[in-house]
């Protein structure tokens, strides 16, 4: 079963390229994978389209599929159907019966887990995968030896993992997975065994390694700041399938559901019933308070719908301190200083209207029970009918 197939040769014309061999369209080249496990559970019509050097992230809550994708991507989990090519290789075909093993697939992988032999220094460890590729000696120890100066570790190159902080082992990590010049990079939630600070400057290394290295890759999450911040796209998942893919920002602006700008934590869900519609924006009332974003849908006036507003894009301002006349009226229900911003909890339109989460850079002098007139751009607003 296992075999190596060149997908594409040079003789395929470009035109044709695209109909003959989907492996050279990117460095990774997912269609229509499926790995079901009995009682139901797994993935299924996984496409993907991963470029030479882009970095994307599959981001999800617990349970989504995203290691299953990654796992099968890997060579470490075995799917039930459809193909997957990596740097133009067939490495999995269902229908071909081609299933080449994990070292043949030319992945790195960095896991939540360090891994790393702890009988040997950090550069040892960075050698190590060399060695398996028939690099030794001189030659190797340079090359590990830059990857960890790339990593920021040049000067700990002796020591043996027990004398690495958490931090500088992942960095050992990244450094043995990328030595080899992987064609893809594949991460599975590297960062969560570090606290908040190291996340931080490990996400930036891991980013700015990648780039410079021009490797492409592929990174598991379920936490968004993570995948917004190390993605040039991220694909949401939910129940084993991919819901919408897009750059951070154009997944912020246009989420395609409640549910996906939630997940981003972008959102304030407003549910009303509708009053208007006009210019693809849609009105939706409730508690007495209008709230109008873009039609995400057709949305006829008295269905039910959500309204999903980000809190950074909220306006605030005192009463008969000149607000717009599209602006609602509401009480502060709360309010708490965020470190660089000011989170003010919201209580919109009527006592007991829906309750609106505002971030504000800005000190409004403003307290628990006062009034508040609050408004925004309403192109910033997605509004979904109630069974999105
Ligand atoms: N070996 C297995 N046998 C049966 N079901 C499995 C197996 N591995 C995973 N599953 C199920 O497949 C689904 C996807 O699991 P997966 O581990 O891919 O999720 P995940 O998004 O990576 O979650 P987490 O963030 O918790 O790691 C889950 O319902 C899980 O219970």
């Amino acid at each position: 079963m296992t075999q190596a197939v060149a997908a594409g040769t040079k003789a395929v014309p470009d035109s044709r390229r695209a109909a003959t061999s989907p492996g050279q369209e990117g460095d990774l080249v997912v269609r229509g994978l499926v790995r079901q496990y009995p009682g139901g559970a797994g993935v299924a019509g996984i496409d993907l389209t991963v470029a030479k050097g882009e970095m994307i992230s599959l981001l999800g809550a617990s349970g989504c599929g995203k290691t299953t994708t990654l796992r099968c991507l890997a060579g470490i989990d075995t799917p039930t159907g459809g193909e997957i090519w990596i740097g133009g290789q067939a490495v999995w075909s269902a229908t071909a019966g081609i299933n080449l093993p994990p070292e043949r697939r030319n992945i790195g992988m960095v896991f939540q887990s360090y891994a790393l032999w702890p009988h040997m220094t950090a550069l040892e460890n960075v050698m190590f995968p060399l060695r398996a590729r028939k690099i030794t000696g001189k030659e190797a120890r340079e090359r590990a030896r830059k990857m960890l100066e790339l990593v920021g570790l040049g000067a700990m190159a002796d020591r043996s993992p027990d004398r690495l902080s958490g931090g500088q082992q992942q960095r050992v990590a990244l450094a043995r997975a990328m030595v080899y010049h992987p064609k893809l990079l594949l991460f599975d939630e590297p960062l969560s065994n570090l606290d908040a600070e190291l996340r931080e400057t490990v996400r930036q290394d891991i980013r700015r390694t990648q780039r410079e290295l021009g490797i492409t890759a592929l990174y598991v999450t379920h936490d968004r700041t993570e995948a917004m911040a190390l993605s040039d796209r991220l694909i949401v998942m939910a129940e084993g399938r991919f819901v919408q893919a897009g750059t951070p920002a154009e997944l912020l602006a246009r989420p395609a559901s409640p549910f996906v700008a939630s997940l981003l934590g972008s959102a304030n869900l407003v549910r009303g019933e509708v009053a208007d519609a006009a210019d693809g924006l849609v009105t939706v009332v409730a508690a007495g308070a209008r709230f109008t974003g873009r039609a995400a849908g057709t949305l006829p006036t008295g269905a039910a719908a959500v309204v999903s507003i980000r809190p950074t894009a909220l306006r605030l301002g005192v009463p008969g301190e000149g607000a717009p006349v599209e602006a609602n009226r509401g009480r502060i229900r709360d309010w708490y200083p965020t470190g660089p911003e000011f989170e003010y909890v919201i209580e919109a339109g009527d006592p007991g209207g829906p309750v609106l989460k505002a971030l504000s850079h800005a000190d409004f002098g403003l307290t628990k029970g006062d009034e508040v007139m609050f408004w925004y751009d309403p192109q910033t607003a997605t509004c979904f009918g109630q069974a999105s």
